[in-house]
């Protein structure tokens, strides 16, 4: 660009409208797709290929067929007891969430993000807000910024939705949530009976400890970057939910998940469904499951699409190591806490790998 185009850049992003005083990188990207402003830019070590920072390309999260695990396999239980234990993280497939209800999901939500930056204000995340259209985790002006725009939507139970929110652009947007939700929140139910047999509790533990689990849901749209070398999609973070279920587009693998010091690509399979253990069953397991650090990284090319469900116990429910756990001598890592108090701690912190957990720890 030459230093004409470049003033007149800088002039423009300037005054581009904001959401929550914080640019919106779809509009950055359409006045000013040359440049990236300095608050997305990170410093050194934090870039993604930062120096110190090993990405293994080869490396493949472990990937379980739910199917097989409702048929009673005991291999595939075998498979998930050490994806949770060693990864955190795992792919499934066979999990029943029909293809066409994911397609729809995808389709309603880059519609979304696909509008007008003055349509999309029309449901505004509040400042220090989680739910609506803006950037969540800001807290001060010269914290770094994400390359992301975000759609965050409180689902179950009712009384944690906020119903002017809800885009009515797609028309059916509401309604493909609602049917999507149903599901998700099906398979979330499935993979903590099988998350309770694998690590040798009574199916139902999980489930019945939960009480009226709270379900939220982020749609997360990571626009190309001129320099995707210089930003972040997502900082570095662990989810403060029991268990996450992210569906991603599959032009990029855009999430890496933190491995032994290393960052691991998760390669998208088409279809599939990728499954985190969150901050609540790392405290439940003292620490047996492990709540991974993950983040996005941006792309020259491709935009990126990832729907996020995070399904957490009610926020009444008091939590703590279960006793299988502290048994034999092993110290116990958490205190007790109630996870209402931890989930206003969690949204009220900046995304910063591990962090918010050590309102937990020991
Ligand atoms: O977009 C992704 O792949 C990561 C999203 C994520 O980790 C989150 O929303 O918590
Ligand atoms: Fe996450």
């Amino acid at each position: 660009m030459d230093s004409a185009a470049a003033a007149v850049c800088s002039e423009k992003t300037s005054e581009i409208i904001k959401i929550c005083q914080v640019d919106d990188v779809q509009e950055l990207q359409r006045v000013c797709s040359a440049t990236v402003p300095e608050r997305y830019i990170r410093n050194g070590d934090d870039r993604p290929d930062g120096a110190g920072v090993e990405v293994r390309a080869q490396e493949r999260i472990p990937v379980i067929d739910v199917g097989e695990l409702q048929r009673g396999g005991e291999g595939e239980l075998d498979k998930l007891r050490l994806a949770c234990e060693q990864w955190g993280f795992f792919q499934v497939v066979n999990h029943g969430v029909e293809e066409e209800v994911m397609e729809e999901m995808e389709k309603v939500a880059r519609e979304f993000f696909m509008l007008p930056l003055e349509e999309k204000e029309k449901y505004p995340m509040e400042p220090g807000g989680i739910q609506g259209y803006g950037h969540a985790f800001v807290f001060s002006d010269d914290q770094k910024l994400d390359w992301c725009n975000m759609l965050a939507l409180g689902v179950e139970p009712a009384f944690i939705r906020r119903p002017n929110l809800w885009p009515t652009t797609p028309a059916n947007f509401s309604e493909t949530l609602e049917k999507y939700s149903v599901r998700i929140r099906e398979l979330c139910l499935r993979l903590l009976e099988h998350i309770a047999a694998a690590l040798r509790l009574a199916p139902g533990r999980f489930n019945g400890m939960f009480g009226e689990a709270v379900q939220a849901v982020r749609m997360n749209f990571y626009p190309p970057c001129p320099r995707p070398e210089l930003v972040l999609g997502l900082s570095p973070h662990s989810d403060g939910s029991a268990v996450t279920v992210l569906q991603q587009d599959t032009a990029f693998a855009g999430l890496q998940v933190l491995r032994d010091g290393a960052w691991v690509a998760v390669q998208p399979i088409r279809h599939a469904l990728v499954v985190n253990v969150g901050d609540t069953l790392e405290v439940l397991t003292n620490g047996r499951y492990k709540s991974v650090e993950h983040r996005a990284v941006a792309s020259g090319e491709h935009d990126r699409l990832s729907v996020v469900t995070f399904y957490a116990p009610a926020y009444d429910v008091e939590l703590g190591p279960l006793p299988e756990f502290v048994a034999d001598g092993e110290p116990c890592r958490y205190r007790r806490y109630n996870h209402g108090e931890y989930s206003r701690h969690y949204v009220t912190s900046r995304l910063q790998g591990k962090k918010t957990l050590e309102f937990a720890k020991i």
